[in-house]
């Protein structure tokens, strides 16, 4: 397995080989990841897992110092999987003029509700460094995971609105036992947060249960909201929305996503569940 520290060692490698799938992360690798990079090799024999924590995605009072880096133990696992290179560029490869002069991507619309509203610029961040990658790793396929959903569903547009030649692939979010979906920011919570941690899943499992009954979507998210607070989160947003724009739901939408994002202590934590109409089926 390559280890490529810079655009120039990727744009030598790259040269050499003919069809990538890229799997893009922040590294602190755990399976949630590892199941990308499975779905990534079913569709391609050679995968590049990027691991680059993004400036441009945080926000000025938010975790960028202390997201966990363990590239040591990422790369060992990697190369476990199979995976053909890892690039890890430096903050001044990918921003030599630095994140204010930086040309950016924005998806309008979608960018600026639910994380995107309680996250200014995170969505810019976002398409603005997945982009780079695209043009820099030119995969033709790239792999992300459905528990950053609105996240997933803004990289759908910026390519098919940039016409990037490259398929988008969405994973299942992969779960502990307990239903908590994984995430690197799991580790900022006590042992005691992570069993309450376990209400999130369940308000939208509950939530779920509550649109195939048909209740109103109002009462369900404030039923969730009382139920999350009960469970000790202070809830950002808990929303149902048409799974495919994001836009509040509507009876006629054929299916929905249950969006959540809320906070224990300091950490905030995101999850979703997607509910097909009962009326629509
Ligand atoms: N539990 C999961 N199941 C499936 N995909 C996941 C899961 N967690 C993260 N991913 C995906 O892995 C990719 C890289 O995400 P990232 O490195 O931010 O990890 P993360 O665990 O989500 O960290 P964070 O705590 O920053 O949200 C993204 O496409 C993300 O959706
Ligand atoms: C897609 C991504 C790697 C871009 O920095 C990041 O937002 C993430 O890890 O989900
Ligand atoms: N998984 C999304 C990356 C972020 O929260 O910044």
């Amino acid at each position: 397995m390559k280890i490529l520290k810079s655009l120039q060692e990727l744009r030598e490698w790259r040269s050499a080989q003919q069809e990538v799938a890229l799997v893009p992360t922040m590294g602190n690798l755990h399976d949630g990841h590892l199941q990308l990079v499975k779905s990534a090799l079913q569709h391609c024999d050679n995968v590049v897992v990027s691991i680059f924590v993004n400036p441009m995605q945080f926000g000025p009072n938010e975790d960028l110092d202390s997201y966990p880096r363990t590239l040591d133990a990422d790369c060992a696992a990697l190369e476990k999987l199979g995976v053909s290179a890892v690039f890890t560029p430096t903050v001044s490869d990918v921003y030599p003029r630095g994140l204010e002069q930086q040309t950016k991507v924005s998806v309008p619309g979608i960018s600026n509700i639910l994380c995107g509203s309680s996250r200014p610029g995170h969505f810019e961040g976002v398409a603005t460094i997945v982009c780079k990658l695209f043009n820099m790793v030119q995969p033709q396929v790239a792999v992300f995971g459905e528990k950053d959903y609105q996240q997933l569903q803004v990289i759908r547009l910026m390519t098919q609105d940039l016409s990037l030649p490259v398929e988008v692939i969405g994973v299942p979010t992969q779960r502990e036992a307990s239903g908590l979906a994984l995430s690197s920011r799991n580790g900022y919570l006590t042992a005691e947060e992570k069993t309450q941690a376990t209400a999130l899943y369940k308000g939208l499992q509950d939530a779920k249960a509550g649109l195939e009954r048909r209740e109103d979507f109002e009462q369900i998210e404030s039923q969730a909201v009382q139920q999350l607070g009960k469970a000790g989160f202070k809830v950002d947003y808990f929303s149902i929305r048409n799974a495919n724009d994001l836009q509040p739901a509507s009876k006629t939408d054929e299916k929905w996503v249950i969006l959540a994002a809320a906070f224990l202590g300091k950490t905030r934590l995101i999850d979703n569940l997607q509910a097909d109409n009962p009326a629509a089926t």
